[in-house]
Formats: structure tokens, sequence, C-alpha cells
């Protein structure tokens, strides 16, 4: 089977978009993400698929989106924020190398604040974010080989150390 060189777990602002790429640049490798895979497939974005299908019929696809990535790619990957809520799911990552990106609430909140298409975070981005960085925790740990904060880091410092990480 092959796998992906590496694959990013952790909640939403936590970077993986973000750091994922510029691994994926300094490894000289493809990235993929699942959730833009969903929207791919879907043809409209998450938000959309949300307000039109409910969120049911998201998890479904991203497990299917998380499938085949893990079969199929071989560079960098991200999930999705929520891509661990599902035992399916978790038990697909066992025997990848899975990098939980760690934020907490004040970081976490004041980055998705700068963006947009996040419908679970319409509501209450701040108590909504507290909840899912605490039912997510446990089930981040869970499947991480390893861990890095990103508190107070910039996304360049973040990557230099998963670079340094993975070098093992
Ligand atoms: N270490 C960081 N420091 C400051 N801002 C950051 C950092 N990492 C990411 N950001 C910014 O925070 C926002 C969210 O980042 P990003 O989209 O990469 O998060 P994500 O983990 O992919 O979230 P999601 O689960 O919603 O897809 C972006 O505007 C990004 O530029
Ligand atoms: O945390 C979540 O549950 C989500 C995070 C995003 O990456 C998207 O997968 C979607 O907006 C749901
Ligand atoms: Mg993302």
């Amino acid at each position: 089977m092959s796998k992906p060189l590496c694959v990013l777990v952790g909640a939403p602002g936590a970077g993986k978009s973000t750091v994922g790429q510029l691994l994926a640049q300094a490894y000289g490798v493809p990235f993929r993400d699942t959730d833009a895979d969903v929207e791919a497939t879907a043809g409209k974005p998450i938000s959309e698929i949300f307000i039109d299908e409910g969120e049911p019929h998201f998890r479904a696809m991203e497990t299917a989106a998380v499938a085949a990535a893990l079969a199929e790619h071989e560079g960098v990957l991200a999930l999705g924020g929520g891509a661990v809520l599902a035992e399916d799911n978790r038990a697909l990552l066992a025997g990848h190398t899975v990098v939980y990106l760690s934020v907490d609430l004040s970081d976490a909140v004041s980055r998705v604040g700068l963006g947009q298409g996040r419908p679970l975070l319409n509501f209450n981005p701040r108590a909504t974010l507290r909840f899912l960085l605490d039912q997510r925790r446990p089930l981040y740990e869970q499947v991480a080989t390893h861990t890095v904060g990103t508190d107070g880091r910039t996304p360049e410092e973040i990557t230099a150390e998963l670079v340094e990480l993975l070098k093992g």
C-alpha cells in the first residue's frame, strides 16, 4: 500500500492546510486536503453541503475521501478537523505517520476569525471551539504518532520543527 509521507490532524484553526502546504513544499511532494477532495466531489463548498444535504452526508463523503487519500496519496495529507470523530477513519489511520497539530482555544478563535466557510463555527465560534477542542483532544491524541504545538508560533517555525521531527 502506498502511504502519505505524513497525515496532519487537529482542530479548525490548527493550521493543517497552511502547514501542510509548506511541509509539502519543503519536501517537494504534492499536498492533498480531504476538505478540498470533498468539495471537488460535491462540486460545491462544504458550507453548502451542510446546508443542502446536512452534516451526516458530509461525514459520509469525508470518510470516503479519507479512505481514498490514505490509499493513494504519497505526499502530505491534511484531514478535515472532524475526521477523527469517525471510528472508521481512526482505524484507517493505524500504521500511518500522523501529526497532531495542537492549538489552544485563544489561538484557534483568533485564527478561525480570519476566515469563513466553517459551517460548524457560524454561531458562537468561541463556545463551539471550546466544546470541539475538549471533545476531540483525546481522539487526536489517540491517532497521533507525533504532536506539535502551534500556539504563538508561525507556520514556518512549525514546518521547520516537523521537518526535523520526521527525519528520524
Ligand atoms: N501558526 C499560525 N499562526 C498564525 N496564523 C495561522 C497559523 N496557522 C494557520 N494560521 C491561519 O489561521 C487560519 C486557519 O488556518 P488553516 O486553514 O490552515 O487551518 P486548518 O487546520 O486547515 O482548519 P480547518 O480544520 O478548518 O480546515 C488561516 O487564516 C491561516 O492563515
Ligand atoms: O471541525 C470540523 O468538524 C470541520 C472542519 C473542517 O476542516 C471541515 O471538514 C468542516 O467544516 C468540518
Ligand atoms: Mg484546512
